[in-house]
């Protein structure tokens, strides 16, 4: 039977993929979050027209030639205003920030002038009307809409939210996303593995790939090969709210492959399993009572988390109000490369800056769907489409990059 597309599969596995509904949270825990609703300004900014420098405020007219003499009359600071009004011949100390008194017209740096004995200064330099002033609203006004819903929550965002007094904010709600560790052999990172036992290492990366797209995400633990087990651990993560179930292991065709079994006497509704990709052909996607979507992931730790960069990543996307934008680039091929059979490649490789401003792709010798070494050595993956020519060294390529 012909494998799946990958398009077509990642086509299937987001259809219907929509924003989760919204929740109201603290500014303070916003940092990443989706609005789901519009900012807006509930103060305007500044407030008053606010002195940009430290100096004196002054009446332009009676600076058109200098040198000459002002009488200080008052100080005005950030968050304490001069009260009176600035008449002709008079200044004001001013600092940044500060409320420019009535009367006042202009800020005149100090550098441009002298302070004299007494109550007053040389203006020694002229400056035009209105200068060094930032006038009530300059920034935005009580009213404003300052924030379109889609935006992410991003330091700019979060400081204007801030600044136009939201102290609360309306988000699209985070994706749970429970990892579940499917192996006899498998043990948590830490502890000390017996004889045949390896290291558990899929939910680590996969849990980044989860907070690096916007969720949240939920450990699972290790589960061992039988199915009751694994059948209660999805039970435990659909009744911790999971949004997405992920398992790592346990879908390809041997006797200890149960994860299959497990979902459906679950009441999974199968939608796909194996895709015509590599690494990552056992690939297995469908969803739970309770609209639970699942990812089945391969194993391979290597086939584990580069089905998690493309499938999973624009999933929790999708869910979590985000625009998935893979940075996806062109480059050269440094080396020949073989006809590729029916499956798409994903070939882990070093991307450089050549001297002409092109990215050359070099394919690292090992690409075994085992090795971490490799792909954290690996900062781009070549990709290969199905039944791809043999292409040869120079010749252009697409990269997926992976940081
Ligand atoms: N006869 C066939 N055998 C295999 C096929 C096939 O089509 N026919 N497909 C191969 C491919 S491709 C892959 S990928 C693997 C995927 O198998 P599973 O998803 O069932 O994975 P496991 O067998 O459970 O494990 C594979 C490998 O990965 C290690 N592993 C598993 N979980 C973790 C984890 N959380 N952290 C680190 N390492 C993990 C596990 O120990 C195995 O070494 O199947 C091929 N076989
Ligand atoms: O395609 Mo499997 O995913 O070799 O490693």
């Amino acid at each position: 039977m012909a494998l799946l597309p990958v398009e077509e599969a990642l086509a299937r596995l987001l259809a219907g993929a929509a924003p989760l509904g919204e929740e109201t949270i603290p500014l303070a825990q916003a940092g990443g979050r989706v609005l789901a609703r519009p900012v807006i300004a509930h103060q305007t900014q500044p407030p008053f027209d606010a002195s940009a420098m430290d100096g004196y405020a002054i009446r332009a007219a009676d600076v058109l030639s200098v040198p000459v003499e002002l009488k200080l009359i008052g100080e005005s600071a950030a968050g304490k205003r001069f009260s009176g009004v600035v008449a002709n011949g008079e200044a004001v100390r001013i600092f940044t920030g500060a409320p420019v008194p009535q009367g006042a017209d202009t800020v005149l740096i100090q550098e441009n002038t002298k302070r004299l004995a007494g109550d007053s200064i040389r203006v020694l330099q002229t400056v035009a009307q209105g200068r060094n002033i930032r006038r009530a609203g300059l920034d935005f006004a009580v009213g404003d809409v300052l924030l379109e819903p889609g935006r992410v929550l991003d330091p700019a965002a979060l400081s204007l939210a801030a600044a136009a007094n939201n102290a609360e904010l309306h988000v699209v709600r985070q994706p749970k996303v429970a990892i579940l560790a499917t192996g006899n052999e498998l043990v948590a990172p830490g502890e000390n593995p017996g004889p045949d036992q390896i290291i558990a290492s899929n939910t680590s990366g996969i849990a980044e790939i989860v907070r690096l797209n916007g969720g949240m995400s939920l450990d699972s633990g290790i589960v061992r090969d039988r199915i009751e087990d694994i059948e209660t651990a999805i039970g435990t993560a659909i009744e911790m709210g999971a949004d997405i179930l992920v398992t790592s292991g346990g879908v390809s065709v041997g006797d200890h492959d149960l994860v299959h079994a497990a979902l459906t006497r679950r009441g999974m509704k199968l939608d796909f399993w194996k895709i015509a990709m590599r690494p990552g052909k056992p690939l297995m996607s469908g969803i739970l009572p309770g609209k639970v979507r699942v990812l089945g992931l391969p194993g391979n730790p290597v086939s584990s988390l580069i089905c998690a960069h493309l499938f999973l990543a624009p999933l929790v996307c999708a869910l979590s109000g985000r625009h998935y934008r893979p940075d996806i680039r062109a480059a050269r091929l440094a080396i020949d490369l073989p006809a590729n059979d029916s499956r798409r490649d994903h070939i882990r490789a070093e991307i450089a800056l050549a001297e002409n401003g092109e990215l050359v792709a070099t394919p690292l010798p090992l690409q075994d769907s085992s090795m971490l070494s490799a792909l954290a050595r690996a900062n781009g993956l070549i990709i290969r489409e199905p039944d791809a020519q043999p292409a040869r060294a120079g010749a252009p390529c697409e990269v997926f990059m992976l940081r």
